[in-house]
């Protein structure tokens, strides 16, 4: 402070003489024409702020322009403040950003907002979403996919290339302006591929695995027909299901060969909304350690199973499964992202990382909150049970228990149950757009219209909330769509017809979720064996069930986890 007495002094003798001849004459004066550290900083933050409300000013006046002009040919840009960095910092908290714009600007009109080179496309009317649905095949999705493969799993910069640089589209022709070669049609090899491996006679395959090895890992609980108290269900439930829903899709030697493989993508998992916010990898050292020894291991297991079945040499006659690749996808993938010349060894391993990621975290979040919602409602519970006992089939010779999973994803009660899950606790990642499916999961009148008038608000769980009359015709049809009253539910059925674009926890288009058939068949089953083989009970009552929320860190990455450990007590069936 005190080398900055003089200044002001002199300042004022400069104001004073400010003709100047005196001031040339005295040199030690000459220092006082450049403002101090201090001032610059206050002309620069002044400049600054300027720049920011000119921004801000010139966005709005363009985004109400936008907004008005009828002949529109540009989606409104919300106005920002910062050039370049567009909404990047309100994006850190996608969810709540996407409900308080949403909140200002109504559900009307779709909405861009930017962050850097990333543009997302805000919709919240399900009509918008029903219609990008159906162009999905005009549409690309890539820049958010290789977005999200390079800051998620960390895919070498090369491979991030070939994703951009394709631009044939994901359908089975390529686009017409598009010369990309077949071997490089990243998009389409992934998406195709997913969709052949997860669905159609593959199916059947994989929930069998997945049922039968669920019930040996069941099998091998240390619990028995004494109650015994756990801290948290969530955690109780990743390691349930995690080693079965790992070996029915990438066989038994991943497992086998890096025992620290389950801690990894624990950590990494809970990471996640960190890697995708950019949040500097000096704050989050644990987790990008965690995602580095995931890659090495899966780098491991590629190259054993490589020494024992080759990837190269697919036949037809090769079985869906076997214990060192798991599923002939796993095979599949490796032969096209080689022959694209763009993915060594390290980029298949990342790949592999973020679908065995994507394979996991959606379902166990579903399980726990399918599982949270029955036990907290023993009339509930019971019904299900019933549902589920209905499928039911016990192994004479060894007492062991499986499931009629046609029969299972069929029951009524059981899938309206499921899809009020997915409605309430997922906020879909969509690569295309952010979609503010809360919205849309709440917006009264447009369930309304599609013949399906709430019977208890939208903002409440309602287990029966997917299940209609027997004779009702979808939306525009025979008008009996209103809520059921208790009698009329024994002959109900599930239906989410008219729901498109109000019920999207899959996404939508070319785009959705290839895992979607899985995903439902897996909940239900893992539901089914748990509620079965254990009595449960969670340790909170009615009041401190209710404060038991979803985690919005989360959103819009998928399924939401819960955001409080909950416990629970557990014995086995007598
Ligand atoms: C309740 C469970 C699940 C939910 C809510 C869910 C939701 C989603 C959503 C919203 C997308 C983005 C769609 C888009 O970009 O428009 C997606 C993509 C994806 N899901 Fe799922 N998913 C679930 C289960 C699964 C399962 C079990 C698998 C695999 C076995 C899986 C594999 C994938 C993959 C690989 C993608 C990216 C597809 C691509 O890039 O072409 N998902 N999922």
């Amino acid at each position: 402070m005190t080398s900055q007495t003089p200044l002001v002094d002199n300042s004022t003798d400069f104001c004073h003489s400010h003709e100047g001849h005196q001031l040339a004459m005295t040199p030690h004066l000459l220092p006082y024409y450049h403002p101090s550290l201090r001032q610059w900083a206050i002309i620069s933050a002044l400049g600054l702020l300027l720049l920011f409300c000119f921004t801000y000013i010139f966005s709005t006046l363009r985004f109400r322009k936008a907004l008005f002009d009828g002949n529109r040919k540009e989606v409104p840009v919300v106005p920002y403040w910062v050039p370049g960095l567009f909404h990047a910092f309100a994006l850190w908290d996608p969810a709540d950003f996407a409900f308080r714009l949403n909140k200002t600007f109504g559900s009307k009109t779709p909405l861009q907002v930017k962050a850097g080179w990333l543009r997302f496309f805000l919709l919240s009317n399900p009509e918008h979403v029903k219609a990008l649905f159906r162009r999905s095949r005009e549409t690309t999705n890539t820049v958010t996919v290789a977005f999200t493969l390079r800051n998620l799993v960390d895919l070498p910069r090369e491979t991030v290339s070939l994703y951009l640089s394709d631009n044939s589209g994901a359908g089975l022709k390529p686009r017409k302006d598009s010369d990309i070669p077949p071997e490089r049609r990243i998009t389409f090899l992934v998406s195709h591929n997913l969709h052949m491996f997860l669905s159609f006679r593959h199916l059947d395959g994989i929930s069998k695995r997945y049922s039968g090895m669920l019930s040996h890992r069941i099998d091998s609980i240390d619990v028995g027909n004494e109650w015994v108290s756990w801290p948290n269900l969530s955690d109780f439930l990743q390691r349930t299901t995690l080693v079965p829903e790992i070996e029915a899709l990438f066989g038994l030697k991943l497992l086998e060969l890096t025992p620290g493989f389950i801690d990894d993508l624990l950590i990494f998992t809970r990471h996640v909304p960190d890697f995708l916010r950019l949040r500097p990898r000096w704050l989050n050292l644990p987790a990008h350690r965690a995602r580095k020894r995931l890659i090495q291991h899966v780098m491991r297991w590629h190259e054993y199973a490589q020494t024992h079945v080759d990837f190269t040499e697919i036949s037809d006659e090769d079985p869906d499964w076997e214990p060192f690749w798991g599923s002939k996808l796993m095979r599949v993938r490796q032969e096209y992202e080689l022959k694209t010349g763009a993915m060594d060894s390290v980029a298949r391993a990342c790949e592999d990382v973020g679908l065995i990621w994507a394979s996991t975290t959606n379902v166990q979040n579903s399980v726990f909150w399918l599982l949270f919602e029955a036990l907290r409602d023993p009339n509930l519970k019971a019904r299900l049970m019933n549902e589920a006992s209905e499928c039911r089939i016990i192994n004479t010779v060894d007492g062991t228990i499986t499931f009629d999973m046609k029969k299972l994803a069929s029951q009524p009660l059981l899938q309206s149950t499921y899809a009020e899950v997915l409605r309430f606790y997922t906020i879909p990642q969509n690569s295309l757009i952010m979609t503010y499916s809360r919205a849309m999961a709440l917006d009264a009148e447009a369930w309304t219209r599609a013949g399906r008038t709430p019977r208890m608000p939208l903002e409440e769980f309602d287990t029966e909330r997917f299940l209609v009359h027997p004779g009702w015709k979808g939306p525009g049809g025979y008008s009996k769509a209103e809520p059921m009253n208790t009698e009329e539910v024994g002959n109900s059925r599930f239906s989410t017809d008219g729901l498109q674009g109000l019920w999207v926890p899959y996404g939508g288009g070319d785009h959705m979720c290839p895992g979607r058939h899985l995903a439902k068949q897996q909940m239900l089953v893992t539901f089914a064996l748990l509620i079965s083989e254990f009595d449960m009970e969670i340790l909170a009552d009615s009041v401190a069930a209710d404060m038991v929320k979803p985690d919005m860190r989360f959103a819009p990455f998928g399924s939401l986890p819960p955001a409080t450990k909950v416990g629970f007590r557990i014995r086995k069936k007598k």
